[in-house]
């Protein structure tokens, strides 16, 4: 069965918790971008959402409306200079100042380090580090510093000490990192939370298209949960963090829902410690009752 399905939105927040803001997702016709912008709409923010083929953009806006909200679709490749530029502006005149910045947008392939081309590298770091850049810093200009206040959030990867086959995606997810970081410091004084949300592997129609079976399998095997995530985990950790009752002080620089692997990336995860049966049982000391008043 394909994972890829339709969840319900909502991320378990009060109906009117984006009442009144405009949300910006790069990637939102799909997987995780498609989970974010419905759970933001369904908290009342009107939805802008953009990526290369216009028939997800629009299947997604149709659901938004079905469910009373709004949503507006940009067909563009955000790698193409002048997209970024087109995709705000489109934005900006449907609803006003974006209010939350989801730069969800991204994909690799898997690859042995040495056969990544000059090419193939450049290809993920375009989408991932440049574009998130041009749209973040556009977004930013013309809507977040003049209104001094806004929420962006970016998206990496966990583990994030390298995964086998991914030398160019993860250490393009790394430089994101760093960037919600600087900028965390940067445009604090602007209002602007810079948030990085790191998914763990979570169950999408691009994992399912993109990558093999093994490759799947070995992931979840490696998942202490027994099971990949879904697109609502993150969905809804991204949604809760663009709410008023997100913590904003000290700006935490990542939000997992991921698993925190002891092993090496992709291998099954240890299996929890036995005691060994014929090993004695430890003999506890007497309990002493402690009185604080005495020394
Ligand atoms: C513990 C384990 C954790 C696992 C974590 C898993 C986490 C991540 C999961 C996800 O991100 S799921 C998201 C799913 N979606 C995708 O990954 C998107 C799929 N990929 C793409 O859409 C494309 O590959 C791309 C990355 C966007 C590149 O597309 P583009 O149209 O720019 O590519 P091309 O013009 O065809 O090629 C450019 C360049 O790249 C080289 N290349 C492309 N594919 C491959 C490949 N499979 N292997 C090697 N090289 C590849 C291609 O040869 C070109 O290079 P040059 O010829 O110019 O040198
Ligand atoms: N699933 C997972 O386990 C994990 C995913 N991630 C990251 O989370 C994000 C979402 O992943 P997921 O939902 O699984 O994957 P999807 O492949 O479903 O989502 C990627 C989205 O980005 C859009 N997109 C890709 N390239 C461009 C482009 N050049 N311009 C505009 N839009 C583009 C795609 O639409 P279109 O093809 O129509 O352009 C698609 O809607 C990605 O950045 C991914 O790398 C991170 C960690 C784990």
């Amino acid at each position: 069965m394909r994972t890829d399905q339709p969840a319900p939105p909502g991320g378990g927040l009060r109906p009117d918790v984006h009442t009144g803001k405009v949300a910006l997702v790069t990637g939102g016709g799909t997987g995780i971008g498609r989970a974010t912008a419905l759970d933001l709409a369904a908290g009342g923010a009107r939805v802008v959402i953009c990526g290369r083929r216009p028939e997800p953009l629009a299947e997604v806006a149709d659901q938004i409306e079905a469910l009373g909200g709004s949503c507006v679709t940009v067909s563009a490749d955000i790698r193409e200079e002048g997209s970024v530029t087109t995709v705000v502006g489109h934005a900006l005149e449907a609803f006003g100042p974006v209010d939350v910045l989801v730069n969800n947008a991204g994909g690799q392939f898997t690859a042995p380090a040495e056969e990544i081309s000059p090419g193939g590298r450049r290809a993920v770091h375009r989408l991932a580090v440049d574009a998130t850049w041009a749209m973040t810093r556009e977004v930013a200009r013309r809507a977040m510093i003049p209104q001094r206040s806004g929420a962006v959030f970016f998206i990496a990867f966990s583990p994030r000490r390298g995964i086998p086959g991914f030398a160019h995606a993860a250490s393009a997810r790394a430089a994101v990192e760093n960037l919600a970081a600087g900028l965390s410091l940067e445009w604090s004084r602007y209002g602007i939370r810079t948030v990085c949300v790191a998914p763990g592997t979570i169950a999408t129609g691009g994992l399912d298209d993109h990558y093999t079976a093994e490759d799947r399998e070995r992931w979840e095997r490696s998942v202490p949960l027994g099971r990949l995530g879904r697109p609502e985990d993150v969905s809804g950790l991204i949604s809760f963090l663009a709410s008023p009752r997100a913590p904003t002080s000290p700006a935490p620089p990542l939000w997992s829902t991921a698993e925190r692997t002891p092993g090496v990336p992709g291998t099954p995860c240890p299996t929890s410690p036995r005691r060994n049966p014929t090993s004695p049982r430890r003999t506890r000391p007497p309990r002493t009752t402690h009185d604080p008043l005495r020394h």
